[in-house]
Formats: C-alpha cells, sequence, structure tokens
C-alpha cells in the first residue's frame, strides 16, 4: 500500500500531451485555450460615450448649442465648434471634435441650447479606443480555461471560433450482480446501482461530453471483454466495484491478463483503499471501489486532477484550504480519511455517516476534511487541511 501523497505524486508526474480542436465559441464552456488568441482589433474600436447626455467642443463658457444626435450604432462624425455639442447615448461614437461628455443630469436645455450646471473637465465620460485591448495584442493565453467571462470577452473581440484542448473520450464501466437500474423495481438481495450516475454528472461538472457506459455481471471473461473493449476505444477508462480481494472481484485480474501497466494498487486510505491506477497501451485506467462515497472520493481526489491534466488544463484539482474544526473526530485504525463536511465562512464541521457505502451526508457536504496518516484525534479550534468540493 502507498500513502495519499505517493498516489498524488505518481498521477502530477505522469506527462500528457492532449490534442488540439477547432471549435464554435459558443460549445467552448469550461475548456481550455490550446493556442494564444490575438484581439483581431481594437476594444473599444472608437471613442465611445460611457454615459447618456452630450458629446461638447468644449469653450470658455457654459452654454453650448447641440447641433446634432449620435444615436449607439450610427457612424455619426460631425464637425464640431467650440461652444457645439451633440446629444449622445451610452455607446455611441464620440465625434472626433468632441473634448468631453457631460451628462444628462448635470444639464439644463431649451431647445437646442443647453447650460452646464456643474464644473466639467476634458475627457470625462469617455472611454478612449483600445481602452481594453488594441488590435494584435495577446487577449487570452495558451492554457486559459473559457469560463464565461473569457467567452464573453473574447466574443466581444469578434471571435466566434477557438483552438482548446480536445477533452479526453471516456469509458465508465459498472461492475456487479447485485445492481438494479434506478426505476426498476427492487428485489430482495439487489441494490439501485448510482455510481455510473454519479460519475457522469462529476464528469459532466468538466464539460466532459463523451462518455460511454458499460455494465457487466461479476464474471471473469465477460470483465475482462468489456474492459479490453473499452480500452480500445478510450483515452479514460473508469472502473466501479470488483476491485477488491472478494472471489467475484474480477477487476485486477482481468486488467493484469490485457497487460495492463500497474502504476498503483491500494491506498493506505479511507474511503477508497482498493484504487487501482494503470495504462494500457495510451489508454489510463482507473478502477474505483464500488462502495459509493469511495468512488467519488476517489474520483475527486486522484481522477479529477488526472482529468484536468488530459484536457490541458493549469489547476491541478479542488481546491484545498485551512479550516477551524468545530467537532471532535477520532479514527479508528492508521489510514488518512477523508472525512465529507460542510465548510461555512472559517468553520468546518465534520458531517455524521462517515462509512465507504454512505452518501446521505455526501450528498449535502461541501468540503472533505483531509485527515493524515500520523494523526489520530482531531478536536474543536484546530485547523485542518479542507478539500472544497465542486
Ligand atoms: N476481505 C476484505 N474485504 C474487503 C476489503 C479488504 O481489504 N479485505 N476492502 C473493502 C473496501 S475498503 C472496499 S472500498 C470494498 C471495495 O470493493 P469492490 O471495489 O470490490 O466493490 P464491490 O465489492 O463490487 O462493491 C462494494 C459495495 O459497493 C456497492 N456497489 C458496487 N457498485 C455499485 C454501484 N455501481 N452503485 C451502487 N452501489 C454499488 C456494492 O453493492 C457493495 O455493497 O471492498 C471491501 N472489502
Ligand atoms: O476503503 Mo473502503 O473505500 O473503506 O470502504
Amino acid at each position: 500500500m502507498i500513502s495519499v501523497s505517493e498516489a498524488l505524486s505518481i498521477i502530477s508526474k505522469i506527462s500528457y500531451i492532449p490534442e488540439q480542436k477547432i471549435i464554435l465559441l459558443k460549445d467552448a464552456h469550461e475548456l481550455i485555450l490550446s493556442e494564444d488568441i490575438f484581439s483581431p482589433i481594437d476594444m473599444p474600436p472608437f471613442r465611445q460615450s460611457a454615459m447618456d447626455g452630450y458629446a461638447l467642443c468644449m469653450n470658455s463658457g457654459n452654454s453650448y448649442e447641440i447641433i446634432e444626435e449620435i444615436q449607439a450604432g450610427t457612424d455619426k462624425n460631425p464637425k464640431l465648434l467650440p461652444g457645439q455639442g451633440a446629444r449622445i447615448f451610452t455607446g455611441a461614437r464620440v465625434p472626433d471634435a468632441a473634448d468631453t461628455i457631460v451628462i444628462q443630469e448635470k444639464v439644463t436645455r431649451i431647445e437646442n441650447n443647453i447650460t452646464i450646471l456643474d464644473t466639467i473637465s476634458a475627457n470625462q465620460n469617455i472611454r478612449p479606443t483600445s481602452e481594453q485591448i488594441q488590435k494584435g495584442q495577446v487577449a487570452l493565453t495558451e492554457g486559459t480555461k473559457l469560463t464565461p467571462a473569457a467567452i464573453g470577452f473574447i466574443a466581444g473581440l469578434g471571435i466566434d471560433k477557438v483552438a482548446v484542448y480536445t477533452p479526453p473520450k471516456i469509458a465508465v464501466i459498472t461492475t456487479g450482480n447485485e445492481l438494479l437500474k434506478p426505476g426498476t423495481k427492487l428485489t430482495d438481495g439487489k441494490v439501485y446501482e448510482s455510481n455510473s450516475i454519479q460519475l457522469d454528472a462529476a464528469l459532466q461538472q468538466l464539460q466532459i461530453k463523451e462518455i460511454t457506459h458499460y455494465k457487466v455481471q461479476d464474471e471473469y471473461q465477460s470483465t475482462k471483454n468489456i474492459i479490453n473493449q473499452a480500452i480500445q476505444n478510450h483515452d479514460i477508462v473508469l472502473i466501479s466495484g470488483g476491485i477488491s480481494v472478494g472471489d467475484y472481484d474480477f477487476v485486477q485480474q482481468a486488467l493484469s491478463e490485457l497487460g495492463t501497466e500497474q502504476l498503483f494498487y491500494k491506498i493506505k486510505q479511507k474511503p477508497g483503499k482498493p484504487l487501482f491506477f494503470g495504462k494500457n497501451k495510451k489508454t489510463f485506467i482507473f478502477a474505483l471501489p464500488g462502495n459509493p462515497a469511495s468512488s467519488l472520493t476517489c474520483f475527486y481526489i486522484y481522477v479529477l486532477p488526472f482529468v484536468l491534466k488530459t484536457m490541458g488544463a493549469r489547476s491541478n484539482g479542488l481546491r484545498r484550504t485551512t479550516k477551524l474544526l468545530t467537532t471532535t473526530f477520532t479514527k479508528k485504525g492508521d489510514r488518512a480519511q477523508f472525512l465529507k463536511a460542510n465548510v461555512s465562512d472559517d468553520a468546518v464541521t465534520i458531517l455524521e455517516g462517515q462509512s465507504s457505502s454512505m452518501l446521505y451526508t455526501y450528498a449535502i457536504a461541501n468540503a472533505l476534511v483531509y485527515v493524515p496518516e500520523n494523526k489520530n484525534t482531531i478536536s474543536p479550534g484546530e485547523k485542518v487541511e479542507t478539500i472544497l468540493l465542486p
């Protein structure tokens, strides 16, 4: 058995060069730029009014003659003389001859003449050309995640396609004779299958859309065949269950018979002790323990950082922080533990129901508290490492 940090280090040392593709910006949410983006235009492209009011060619007095009206979207550029102005609206092109914009609240207007009620100075309420970015400058760099703001920013530069790293093709294989599809009648000895939909949801949060699902009974040959099929067509294979030591746990044997290189198997942790990580040709395989909470915790701690790497992301996993504990917790055994918890402000509370089979508190948890191997009891007021769940 290896430690949590050894397992994480094995994953972080893997080098993986993702492929790239050009896609529509509207489909790029959460994906990672594979090339720098250069601005094709100045932004803003012209001097823009930031307010509704009057564009003025300043003189020394406080009255101006208004000779034109400029609505946003028009290309009017009236030749203003000192003492003249134009009615103007937010977003409209400021005439070349205008020095300033005075907002309408600071003005009284009688027909085509205005009187300024306040002091004004040059360049007020004008957004200069290329204030945000100049044509040819780098707008976003390779490795940037396309958040809603990043997508909005580059759409505003007129860009509608981007080069991104291709997200991995992922297969999820669910093993177990005891598993029934939710929505069907529960019969004696069976339980509802929940790991596949849970993993699917966690992957969809990363905007992974190409997910193939396989179901297999606890039978050696079919387990081997399905794993082999999944390895051929996917970058990452996630297997749920059948990875422990029972007589009907065939996953490790099947992986080994298929020539899979074992990168690690079994971590000194709870939940998720029998996690397997390996490589078969170009495909990486995680065999996750079947217990639902073990499966999800192994996903968040080990699979997620690896998936992010295959997407070209700079981030290497969930955000870790330190919080003040409100509860006491005493460990049984000497494995490191990831405990379902709730964070509010600076405090974190460890929840009930920590068993690997239990999801009822995981469903309302927003964090995991990490208790290292060498720590037995943690007490209220202690600072604990806390992993924030997405
Ligand atoms: N003698 C030992 N027994 C076990 C050990 C051990 O070291 N020695 N390790 C235990 C630990 S820790 C874990 S974790 C489990 C992992 O077992 P498997 O990965 O082989 O998982 P299964 O046996 O297939 O299932 C375990 C449990 O989870 C339920 N399950 C499985 N798949 C699903 C699913 N898709 N949806 C919902 N629930 C699922 C399954 O019914 C079992 O209750 O092994 C311990 N045993
Ligand atoms: O390590 Mo297992 O995941 O406790 O139940």
